[in-house]
């Protein structure tokens, strides 16, 4: 999957009267304006909220090996874990959640779950999860709750946190016990903006594990949803004591939170991105800058009262908007290391065919049957799972001749040559052949380029009308690669037409 630009939405806790309008892909707070994907207004439902959101694919992408994540931002009573738990939290069966104010997660897990069962005809999965908070800049098992859990790091898997209750999940009715009873053990207090104020992070991971029944790659998917604890000022929360101090970690963390999607949005490659500098930013590696597919929930406030910080918000918003994740299939080592090799070998037979190209043409040879015929079908990685890019172009055996000659340099089953720039001329001009009888132009130097570039060929470059005359004879040789082909017809007066050929299809 190519690199994606993390997505957010703006979720707006209804006020009357609201400082919020939106219009033209913009929202505008107190004549202040930002652009956003999508605006889930104060009018929608959770159905409507969560339809608008796009969520749901990315929970079905988790059944294919992938990571997703959803995490909501905002000030304290913005409605985050409204949007993300619902506001009864006795959640019912899966059944029972269309037409219902039930949140996010719930209706997640209901997604989830149905994916996993359409595929359960070819495809074996098995569900975990876990949930913790990050309560003081300290990671606490919400399944089990007992001492603080240690956030490790392992070269294979990044952080991870040891010793954190693992529970087994076959149903949503299984997920949904565990996160309930786990949220209600979460802490939370009451302050003047919020009754029920989470003092915490929470992060609710549901891991999908699958493979073929008929066998193959084992991919682990992984879904997080997580809920942030709200930026909070204490003039407006009166918070004291215990508050207090429980306020100014959640800042710090929001603080640590904003110091890494900055360094992650520098222009410069090498800037240091501080996700050691809090617990939460470590657990969520994955979803800034990494391999997970992210939807940011942005949760303001349309009450005027609250227009400083919705505008705080959606600026921190801004900034995730324009961090590129990379999603990738995660796979087990062993099948890895297979993909892995895979692209390489295919990458240095496409090296090794463009060098011997290039070295019969300096000497003027036609150039040698290939060794190989391009790797067959099963071998091929296209590297669209896992996120590999092929270096450069690439054309199938089932690309037309058409595309072949007139849109890219790449010719034959999965063969690739690099761009125009890298292709050198021959050194010498009295070594070059000249065209057919037709021309006395080199044959050579003017179709070479031509041949190699991604563009169509322009009228001055077409060859005169008389080296056209015998197509039909070529046009089996048109779906072969043009540097072999121009090649072989070094010493060759059919080289114009094949030139002639080409320029045409
Ligand atoms: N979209 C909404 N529609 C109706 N009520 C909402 C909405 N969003 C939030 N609320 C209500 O606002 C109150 C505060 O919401 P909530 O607890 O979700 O805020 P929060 O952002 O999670 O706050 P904190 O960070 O302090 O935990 C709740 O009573 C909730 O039901």
């Amino acid at each position: 999957m190519p690199s994606e630009r993390i997505r957010v939405a703006i979720r707006v806790r209804p006020a009357a009267p609201s400082a919020i309008a939106w219009s033209d892909g913009r929202v505008c707070i107190a004549n202040t304006s930002f652009r956003c994907d999508t605006f889930l207004d104060e009018t929608m439902d959770q159905d409507a909220a969560y339809a608008a959101s796009g969520m749901a694919q990315l929970v079905e992408s988790v059944v294919d090996g992938y990571s997703s994540t959803i995490f909501a931002y905002g000030q304290t009573g913005a409605g985050k874990s409204h949007t993300i738990f619902g506001p009864e939290r006795n959640l019912g069966p899966a059944t029972n959640l269309h037409g219902s104010q039930e949140g996010f997660l719930p209706r997640s897990v209901a997604v989830l779950m149905e994916a996993i069962e359409r595929q359960s005809l070819e495809t074996r999965c098995s569900v975990r999860m876990t949930v913790v908070e990050i309560y003081n800049d300290t990671v606490h098992d919400l399944v089990q709750p007992s001492g603080p859990l240690a956030v490790r790091w392992s070269k294979d898997t990044g952080f991870f946190l040891e010793d954190a209750t693992v529970v087994e999940c076959s149903s949503y009715d299984d997920i949904m016990h565990a996160v309930l009873a786990a949220a209600a053990n979460r802490v939370h207090s009451s302050h003047h903006l919020n009754d029920r104020s989470n003092r915490s992070h929470c992060l609710v991971t549901i891991y999908v594990d699958s493979q073929a029944i008929a066998g193959g790659e084992r991919k682990y998917g992984k879904l997080t949803i997580v809920d942030l604890a709200g930026s909070e000022r204490a003039h407006d929360t009166g918070a004291v004591g215990t508050q207090l101090k429980e306020s100014g970690y959640i800042n710090k963390s929001l603080y640590c939170l904003s110091q890494v999607i900055l360094a992650l949005n520098s222009p410069r490659k090498d800037t240091f991105v501080p996700f050691r500098d809090s617990k939460l930013t470590m657990l969520l590696i994955d979803s800034l800058g990494g391999r997970s597919r992210t939807l940011m929930l942005a949760c303001v406030n349309a009450s005027p009262q609250f227009a400083r910080e919705s505008i705080r918000t959606l600026e921190f918003a801004m900034g995730v908007a324009r961090i590129r994740n990379e999603p990738t299939v995660a796979l087990s080592p062993q099948d890895k290391l297979v993909r892995d090799l895979r692209a390489e070998i295919k990458q240095l037979k496409h090296e090794n065919e463009y060098l011997r190209s290039l070295s019969c043409l300096s000497r003027g040879q036609s150039m040698p049957a290939l060794p190989f015929d391009g790797p067959s079908d099963n071998q091929v990685d296209d590297g669209r799972q896992d996120g590999i890019r092929p270096r450069s172009h690439t054309i199938t055996e089932t690309s037309s001749a058409k595309l072949v000659a007139t849109t890219t340099p790449t010719i034959t089953k999965g063969h690739t040559v690099p761009t125009s720039a890298a292709v050198q001329q021959p050194r010498s001009n009295q070594s070059r052949p000249r065209m057919g009888r037709s021309s006395s132009k080199p044959l050579l130097p003017v179709a070479l380029p031509i041949l190699l570039r991604n563009e169509p060929v322009t009228s001055s470059e077409r060859p005169r009308k008389s080296t056209r005359a015998s197509l039909p004879l070529l046009a089996r040789d048109a779906r072969l690669d043009p540097v072999t082909t121009t090649a072989a017809a070094w010493d060759d007066e059919r080289a114009a037409d094949l030139f002639a050929q080409l320029c045409q299809l």
